[in-house]
């Protein structure tokens, strides 16, 4: 029996009960209450090990309670835990000193063993007692699965550290909003945070629009220019698209994580640089290291903080928060406010949005302009997705690809004229292309059922006497084989 008294703050019945068996379960003292004023008086009277209180209770505020707290006794800790699960308040948890922030629902297992730590824990909660974030803020991240719920506990984690962040993500599920997110909570928050896509930069120009260039280090640097670093110096840098990083970039970002200082493009003299790195991408970088396409030494310097945003897909729960905070966004922009029914919320949690939030929110913005109903129901969602799923879906589902289709040729194609310079590439561009996409098609539809062509004709949906003229056009192999030969 450990003996140790911990002081339990809640005004809901239920969580008071559960949380007092489970840890007196543990051999602790538990005193529970249902209100602040009666934890403030404990406290101030010296009871108690250790504090676990809820954030809202009637007559105040859990969090609030924290510097006051701290002033008095600094060697007690606070454990907060609340049902309200946004960023904002696992950011304040962090800046009040709380020890540990817990979004309910919680496990109580993991109650136990935050309680352990909390109470053998010696070093000096981190966390200034004069609170920074204002209670009324709009909101940065919507959302509250439990999937979220980490992302903001990682944020708040990092407001006090310069350490380099890596997100990884697909395409639209708020990748550029979670690095705003670090840096706004950050202490370099009032110096710049520079955004920079290595997916929409010729790959040539990549080094110059990092570093700089000095007159005359290349044909057309007709003058000295200023590269993000230098814009960004004080602030935070964040690298979008990373995996698309050309090896010799790679090779000086590295070295400035290493030594703090670059080189201009065509420059001599070392500058030294004070940015924190966040970096983004929707690929596998651990797969383009083991391609020998990405550095694995710059891959251990960049993912010191790794951060999965999921997609939406796999966080349904937000949808619902996510399509009002956008119908509110598009009134406040001048359009009506709308509300959507039930069924139509329901059809919208299953879509499977392989474009993730930025699809939502188009799709939002579209019902909003565009529909003259005040509530939306699920005929007009439905006419807006389509009653089957899109081809784009059903491929990134087939394939649990990280990537949409559209993304993956839009990309591609980018890289294709981009290729060319200033030039435009050859005319005929539409049948090119075309073949480009519908000699992999068939080859791996071909492959699918083992080189019968009858049946990848059906696949298709195209005549067998089709397929057979495209199968020679293209000059595509069929090799034959296995038990469902025909
Ligand atoms: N959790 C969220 N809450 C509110 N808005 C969001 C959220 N996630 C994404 N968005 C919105 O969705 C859009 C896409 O987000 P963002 O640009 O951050 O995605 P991304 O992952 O960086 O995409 P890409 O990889 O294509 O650059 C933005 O308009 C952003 O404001």
């Amino acid at each position: 029996m450990s003996g140790e008294t911990i002081l339990v703050a809640d005004d809901d019945r239920a969580i008071r009960t559960v949380v007092s068996h489970a840890l007196g379960r543990q051999g602790y003292e538990v005193r529970t209450t249902g209100n602040a004023a009666t934890l403030w008086r404990w406290v101030s009277d010296g009871e108690g090990d250790l504090v676990v209180t809820d954030v809202v209770m009637p007559d105040g505020n859990g969090l609030d309670l924290i510097p006051q707290i701290r002033k008095i006794r600094p060697d007690l800790r606070v454990i907060a835990m609340s049902a309200r699960n946004t960023l904002l308040t696992a950011i304040k948890a962090t800046e009040r000193g709380a020890f540990e922030y817990l979004p309910k629902p919680f496990d109580l297992t993991n109650l136990v063993d935050t309680v352990q730590r909390a109470l053998k824990s010696q070093t000096e909660v981190p966390g200034d007692i004069t609170p920074q974030t204002p209670d009324e803020e709009p909101m940065p991240l919507i959302g509250r699965s439990p999937a979220m719920q980490e992302v903001y506990r990682i944020i708040a984690r990092l407001t006090g550290t310069d350490l380099s962040v890596l997100i990884t993500g697909e395409s639209g599920t708020g990748k550029e909003l979670v690095a705003r997110a670090l840096h706004d909570y950050s202490r370099r928050k009032l110096r710049p945070f520079v955004a920079v896509n290595m997916a929409a930069i010729p790959r040539e120009l990549i080094e110059s629009e990092l570093f700089g260039h000095e007159k005359g280090a290349f044909t057309g640097a007709t003058s000295r220019k200023s590269g993000r670093f230098e814009i960004a110096d004080g602030g935070t840098l964040f690298l979008d698209e990373i995996g698309d990083m050309p090896l010799e970039a790679q090779t000086r970002l590295l070295r400035v994580l290493q030594e703090g200082e670059y080189t201009m493009v065509g420059g001599r003299s070392p500058i030294k640089t004070d940015v924190r790195i966040v970096a983004a991408t929707h690929r596998d970088l651990r797969q383009l290291v083991s391609q020998g396409l990405f550095r694995e030494d710059l891959y251990y310097r960049l993912n010191v903080v790794p951060i999965r945003l999921p997609p939406l897909r796999e966080r349904r729960e937000d949808v619902p928060d996510l399509v009002r905070h956008f119908l509110a966004e598009a009134a406040e922009n001048g359009l009506p406010l709308k509300t959507v029914t039930e069924a139509a919320m329901s059809r919208l949690m299953s879509h499977r949005w392989p474009g993730n939030v930025r699809e939502l929110e188009n799709l939002v913005r579209r019902l909003a302009a565009l529909y003259a109903q005040d509530r939306i129901d699920q005929d007009i969602i439905e006419a807006e997705l389509g009653e089957s799923p899109s081809f784009a879906e059903e491929e990134s589902a087939g394939t649990g690809g990280s990537e949409s289709l559209h993304d993956a040729v839009h990309r591609h194609l980018t890289a294709y004229f981009d290729a060319h310079g200033n030039q435009l590439p050859a005319a005929g561009l539409h049948m090119r292309i075309l073949r480009e996409v519908e000699r992999p098609l068939i080859e791996i539809c071909l492959k699918a059922t083992r080189g019968n062509q009858v049946r990848t004709a059906e696949l298709l949906g195209l005549n067998r006497n089709t397929l057979r003229k495209k199968i020679r056009e293209l000059d595509i192999t069929v090799s034959r084989g296995g038990r469902d030969d025909e």
